[in-house]
């Protein structure tokens, strides 16, 4: 579904990623992890296609859906939005409205995610972990082929944590490939295959990890 080869990126002339290979497979789980700092994001950014590889390459099959949860998210909270607003943008198509089957989307993942008592708050009112839950619903309203998701359950209890896990394994049951960023090795565990960056240059944490 997706695949990268010998990725390498720099910020500014600093290596982060170098040398990445993986791939992401039809209803199969990876994790992508790491310490603070070895480029998660920066790869997950790179294979959702928001930043370009300095090196090496992603390709995705033709016609693929590709979801991104990044970890910030700050530009949506300068935006008037509603709870029910902004996961509908998870289903927007600009030249039609709402059909009967976004809405039931919509519904479905607002109360799935225990957000439905919060439709009409703006975004700006929400706890870290409410308006966590509502973008997991937006990525979720996208039915797309490939879900990429930044630290997911970071901000997010116990309780909201099993029920996003839930929805990971039903959406890999039905064919998805989710690859996804985490520190949290009982998450890690959900997944098939797992891509451990190596520490930064710069720190002496864990030197064998490579990707
Ligand atoms: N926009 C940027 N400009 C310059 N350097 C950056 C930028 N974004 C990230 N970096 C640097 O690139 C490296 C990788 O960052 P990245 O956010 O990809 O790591 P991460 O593994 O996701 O970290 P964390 O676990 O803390 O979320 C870090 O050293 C970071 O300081």
């Amino acid at each position: 579904m997706l695949t990268a080869s010998h990725l390498g990126f720099r910020y500014a002339g600093i290596p982060v990623l170098h040398d990445v290979n993986l791939r992401a497979e039809p209803a199969a789980m990876l994790a992508v992890t790491g310490p603070n700092g070895s480029g998660k994001s920066t790869l997950l950014h790179l294979l959702a296609g928001v930043a370009q590889p300095a090196e090496g390459t992603v390709t995705r099959d033709p016609g693929i859906r590709v979801a991104l949860l990044p970890q910030r998210t700050a530009d949506i909270d300068a935006l008037p939005l509603t709870v029910t607003e902004c996961v509908r943008i998870g289903r927007f198509t600009p030249w039609r409205l709402p059909s009967r089957r976004d809405r039931a989307v919509v519904t479905a993942l607002m109360e799935r995610l225990d957000i439905a008592h919060l439709a009409r708050r703006r975004l700006r009112e929400l706890s870290g972990g409410q308006r966590q839950r509502t973008l997991i619903a937006q990525t979720f309203a996208q039915d797309a082929g490939v879900y990429i998701l930044d630290e997911p359950t970071a901000a997010l209890d116990t309780g909201s944590r099993h029920r996003v896990h839930e929805l990971l394994t039903e959406r890999v049951r039905d064919g998805a490939a989710i690859i996804m960023a985490s520190h949290d090795d009982e998450e890690s565990a959900l997944a098939d295959h797992t891509v451990r960056l190596a520490a930064p240059e710069s720190s002496s944490v864990d030197p064998r990890g490579q990707a």
